[in-house]
């Protein structure tokens, strides 16, 4: 297959084509058990996906500008964000990378993760790492804000915000920068910060579903109860491989 299932590309062109000018179009999309686990026990990061649906998430990542992770996530799975399961483009097709995009208040990501590794050999684009600028002077935060820009990556600076202010605030300085789609991959503390602000700050939520349970000790997390009137409705429901993916749009 050398182009996004068709499945996937409708969910969006009837919007994605024109951005709003103030924020990117978003899709939270994650994997998870069946019993809403994301990862195991002390934040194990699991192979939920089988082949086929980590093929969709990678189809997925060609759709959207940039993908967004938290810092959890990127110190634990030192993730690679990119779209190499997919079948070689040719030479002269554009970039299908989307841009790598960190939450990271205190800067933790490692200059020598894979995001950065992978911008330096030519395998992807350039990651941007965004954080707030500390109240105070902070020698560290400096050192390492010099150590990642040195690095290869670019540091944006978000003003500090209440917590309920950082997600509009971090989706207006993206669309400033360029980012009309954005695909948040999670962790659960990004999923849950999108969750809460879901019906402003969310167009589309896809979930894919493995057939396994974690158990308790596994990583979970939060999302409001629907509004019936102005939350999302389905509108994609499908069995790829094994798993089960459901799309959700909210209403314009
Ligand atoms: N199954 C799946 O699809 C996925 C699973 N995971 C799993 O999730 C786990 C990591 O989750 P977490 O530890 O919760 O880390 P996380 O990836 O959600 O990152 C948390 C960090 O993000 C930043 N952040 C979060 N919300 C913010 C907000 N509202 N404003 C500003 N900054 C904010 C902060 O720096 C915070 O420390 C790992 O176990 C990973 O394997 C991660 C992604 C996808
Ligand atoms: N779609 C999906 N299925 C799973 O089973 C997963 N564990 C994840 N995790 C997310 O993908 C990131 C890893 O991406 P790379 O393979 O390194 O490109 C990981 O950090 C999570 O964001 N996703």
């Amino acid at each position: 297959m050398a182009n996004p299932p068709e499945y996937l590309t409708s969910l969006f062109t009837s919007y994605a084509a024109e951005p709003a000018e103030t924020r990117p179009f978003v899709t939270l999309t994650f994997a998870q058990s069946l019993d809403g686990k994301i990862a195991g026990a002390g934040g194990k990061q699991l192979p939920l996906s089988g082949p086929e649906s980590m093929l969709m998430t990678h189809w997925l990542r060609t759709l959207h500008d940039g993908i967004l992770v938290g810092s959890g996530t990127a110190l634990n799975d030192n993730p690679q964000l990119n779209t190499r399961l997919l079948p070689p483009a040719p030479a002269d097709a554009p970039d299908r990378n989307p841009r790598p995009i960190i939450i990271d208040s205190r800067l933790r990501l490692p200059p020598t993760c894979k995001l950065l590794n992978n911008y330096k050999a030519g395998t992807g684009r350039q990651p941007w790492v965004v954080s707030s600028e500390p109240s105070q002077r902070d020698a560290e935060w400096e050192a390492r804000r010099d150590a990642l820009t040195a690095a290869g990556a670019r540091v944006l600076l978000l003003p500090e915000h209440s917590s309920a202010a950082r997600i509009p605030a971090l989706l207006t300085l993206l669309r400033a920068e360029g980012i009309r789609t954005l695909m948040v991959e999670g962790g659960a503390a990004v999923i849950s910060a999108f969750g809460a602000c879901a019906t402003t700050c969310v167009n589309t939520i896809l979930i894919t579903t493995a057939p396994r349970l974690v158990g308790a000790a596994g990583v979970g997390y939060e999302m409001p109860e629907q509004d019936d009137e102005h939350g999302f409705h389905t509108v994609e429901t499908r069995l790829v491989g094994r798993d089960s993916v459901v799309a959700l749009r909210r209403d314009a």
